[in-house]
């Protein structure tokens, strides 16, 4: 199942900027091992925001909440879902 993710980064004001870095670190790891995965099949940079659009392929809702809620950086991100469904028009 696909599913369109848009993550923002919410950095609070009072966040320990060394925490905050580590945080990054591990965020970054767990990303690609995703990607190597194949469970997240794309991650973009939305140009002039600390945000991203992201393209996962998971077996159920549940186990997309499970990812997306495991992140290191869940607490610090607004996250909206969008299920994909293909579309009629589609040639690959
Ligand atoms: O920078 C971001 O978009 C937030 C987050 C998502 C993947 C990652 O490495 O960091």
């Amino acid at each position: 199942m696909l599913y369109c993710v848009e993550m923002d980064v919410r950095v609070p004001h009072d966040v320990d900027p060394q925490v905050f870095e580590r945080l990054k670190a591990e965020e970054k790891a767990r990303a690609q091992e995703l990607q190597h995965q194949g469970k997240w099949r794309h991650l973009w940079r939305v140009a002039g925001r600390y945000a991203n659009i992201s393209i996962f392929d998971v077996e159920s809702h549940d186990e997309l909440h499970a990812i997306l809620s495991g992140l290191p950086l869940f607490p610090f991100m607004e996250m909206r879902v969008t299920p994909l469904a293909r579309h009629p028009s589609a040639i690959d």
